[in-house]
């Protein structure tokens, strides 16, 4: 029997995310950094530097992904997986480059990586592998012998991903006035991406009409009606829709919009929405101001009951669900038996991302993957 706290040959987690402005001087400059390069329109730009100062400069993310720590390092602890964690971000303090040296400076060899994004696609996913190859460049620049750097599978699907959802859905539902509760209607929202990116998201043989990316969350929807289905007993009808469009307005991206949904099961008759978040893994600032503050605002103007439900942030179920996944891997990369703990229709996703995997407008080195120039 393996010792079940072995993460060798791994030394160290890394929590990689987006990172967030902590005050208002930070807004625009953040903002130059996530759109570097990326052709987004001024007027938008300067849309969303509105909606974080409405919240005072300050991103949520930041104290979410320190609260997440907490938990990780403390269901750790309480496990005996003596393994020690590191945070490190794409846009803002504590950037990636300088955690990543430092943890070189500690030793570290053999790093295995957590996104705060549990979908396939180019933002989502490549992304974050180009930064990790920037980084490393970076650190090579420096004359530092560069630690091995792996990712872990996409996490959609994993159960302790999945329950703490489906009980926000099932307390949102149980929070709405009891006459519209039983015809309530789900939306499941994630963030809009260009169609072109959807349809290219995941290994290339997955690619096709909305790609990885919709099929994933189809899957985590469906997942979570059936699971509020057998709770309850009634068969809530859901449908998957988005939010947080960015691009000009001539590039398709994913709809129906959250908004334009609220409005159009309004419409319909529908009695009440209960909105689930099942594209961020904590309450971004897409979750308090696009769903908290616009969709909120168009349901009141409606008179339409509406429930925003809980993200996993710091559930300690996640928290185990990492855990899980870090010995899952750590198992593998030891070339022994393991089996994947996941639910629904798709199976555990790819430990390593193939060649092809959500490509680029223009190719640019990504690590971590089966296309990595790092070993
Ligand atoms: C799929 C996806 C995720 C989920 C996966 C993941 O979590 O990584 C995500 C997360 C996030 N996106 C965030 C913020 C922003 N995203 C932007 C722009 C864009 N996002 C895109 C997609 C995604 N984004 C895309 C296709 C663009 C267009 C430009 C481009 O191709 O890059 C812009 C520019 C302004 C705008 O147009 O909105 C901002 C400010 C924050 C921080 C929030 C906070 O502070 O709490 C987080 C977690
Ligand atoms: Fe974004």
């Amino acid at each position: 029997m393996p010792d079940v706290r072995d993460a060798t040959p791994y030394d160290a987690l890394l929590l990689l995310s987006f990172g967030g402005p902590e005050g208002p001087d930070d807004v625009i400059p953040f903002l130059e950094n996530v759109t570097r390069g990326r052709g987004i329109p001024k007027e938008r730009l300067k849309e969303v530097g509105e909606h974080y100062f409405l919240f005072g400069g300050v991103s949520p993310i930041n104290d979410q992904n320190r609260a997440l720590l907490d938990a990780l390092r403390k269901d750790f602890a309480e496990h005996g997986l003596d393994l020690p964690i590191y945070w490190g971000n794409r846009n803002w303090a504590p950037y990636l480059t300088d955690t990543l040296r430092e943890m070189v400076a500690d030793g570290r060899r053999r790093i295995l990586v957590l996104a705060t994004s549990a979908y396939a696609s180019y933002s989502g996913c490549r992304q974050y592998r180009e930064n990790l190859a920037d980084s490393l460049a970076a650190l090579e620049a420096e004359g530092l012998e560069l630690p091995k750097v792996d990712k872990l599978r996409h996490y959609f699907n994993h159960p302790g991903f999945l329950e703490p959802m489906i009980d926000g859905v099932l307390a949102s539902l149980a929070d709405l006035p009891e006459d519209v509760r039983e015809g309530a209607h789900i939306a499941f929202s994630t963030h809009s991406i260009p169609n072109a990116s959807a349809d290219t998201s995941g290994p290339v043989e997955d690619h096709g009409e909305g790609g990885a990316y919709v099929e994933q969350h189809l899957d985590v929807a469906q997942l979570i009606a059936d699971a509020v289905r057998e709770r309850t007993g009634v068969d809530h009808p859901w449908r998957l829709v988005y939010q947080s469009r960015s691009g000009a307005p001539h590039i398709p991206w994913l709809e129906p919009d959250i908004c334009d949904h609220i409005e159009e099961r309004h419409a319909a008759g529908v009695p009440a929405v209960v909105i689930s978040p099942i594209g961020f893994v904590s309450d971004h600032m897409e979750v308090l101001y696009d769903l908290d503050t616009e969709a909120k605002a168009k349901a009141e103007e409606l008179g339409l009951p509406m429930r925003r439900s809980a993200t996993v942030g710091d559930d300690p179920r996640f928290a185990a669900a990492i855990r899980d996944l870090v010995l899952e891997r750590a198992a593998v990369e030891r070339a022994e038996e393991v089996t994947p703990c996941v639910l629904g229709g798709l199976g555990a996703s790819h430990n390593l991302c193939p060649v092809g995997c959500c490509p680029a407008r223009a190719p640019r080195p990504a690590a971590a993957g089966a296309d990595s120039p790092y070993a």
